[in-house]
């Protein structure tokens, strides 16, 4: 069995910049063979995605806007993307937000408008893009999302997205659940902390890393191209018997009590 994606498309959604863990999704499929789809949420990221790609040689990449809270706007990308390329084989979900005073202090003190925002952008979208994808996905395929330990137990700080992540493994699950039939696999990846443009939005995340440095089981923090590989394996056929799952990329910090 050959474990190339030669011949195959994923679209990743999410890539920001260089330190991106979606970048590093995008290099890991990259070197594996795979033609690539990129989407960003407004045109504000268009030319730095575009720059990046472009380092990748050999590659030849399609861009599409997509604004994950609207569900036409999700449908218009996606009745694009079928229209250029027909077939994709997977999907990269690297998207989330929540208000910055909701991701400090008490989580009691969440507004209902912070909590929907989080919800909304970090979990629900992964629910509209997969029913959007599931049409082109005529071959099957895998489609993974980003989470955190802050979804299945306390970590201080992450509050109102901790609360969002535990929504959207619980839905990564009935996607897996739902999409199975259609030889579609859906599978989480929970990475350690990385310093990425989204955790400048966390308080005190300089502690966290430290923390991760002297606590976690390898004694060091996990890279975008360790999260990379992992996505790789999931949107691979190695991973063919795996659905519904979340993989820690962490260190093995998310075993300690
Ligand atoms: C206290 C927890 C420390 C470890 C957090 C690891 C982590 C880092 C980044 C993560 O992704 C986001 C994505 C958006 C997000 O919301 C933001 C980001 C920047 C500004 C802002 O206003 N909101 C917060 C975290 C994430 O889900 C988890």
């Amino acid at each position: 069995m050959n474990f190339s994606l030669e011949g195959r498309t994923y679209v990743i959604m999410g890539v920001a910049n260089k330190r991106s863990i979606a970048w590093g999704i995008a290099r890991s499929l990259h070197e594996a063979g795979a033609r690539l789809i990129f989407t960003y949420a407004t045109e504000r990221f268009e030319k730095p995605v575009k720059d990046l790609v472009s380092t990748l040689d050999g590659q030849d990449a399609l861009f599409y806007e997509c604004d994950v809270t609207s569900d036409e706007g999700v449908q218009a990308t996606f009745d694009q993307i079928k229209q250029d390329v027909g077939t994709i084989h997977g999907l990269a979900h690297c998207i989330a937000f929540a208000q910055k005073e909701d991701l400090q202090g008490e989580f009691k003190d969440t507004s209902r408008d912070g909590y929907l925002l989080a919800h909304n952008i970090s979990a629900f979208s992964l629910v509209a893009v997969s029913r959007a994808a599931q049409p082109l996905m005529t071959e099957g395929g895998g489609i993974v999302t980003l989470t955190y330990l802050g979804g299945e137990r306390v970590v201080q700080n992450y509050n109102v997205m901790g609360v969002a992540k535990a929504s959207l493994d619980a839905s990564m699950r009935y996607l897996a659940n739902d999409l199975g039939k259609h030889a579609i696999r859906v599978n989480a990846i929970s990475a350690g902390p990385i310093r990425t443009l989204s955790a400048k939005g966390i308080g005190d995340f300089n502690s966290v890393l430290k923390q991760i440095e002297e606590k976690a089981p390898l004694r060091r923090t996990v890279s975008q191209e360790e999260v990379g590989d992992t996505a790789y394996y999931l949107l691979s056929d190695l991973s063919r018997g795996v659905t519904g799952e979340i993989i820690h990329v962490d260190s093995g910090y998310n075993i300690l009590g």
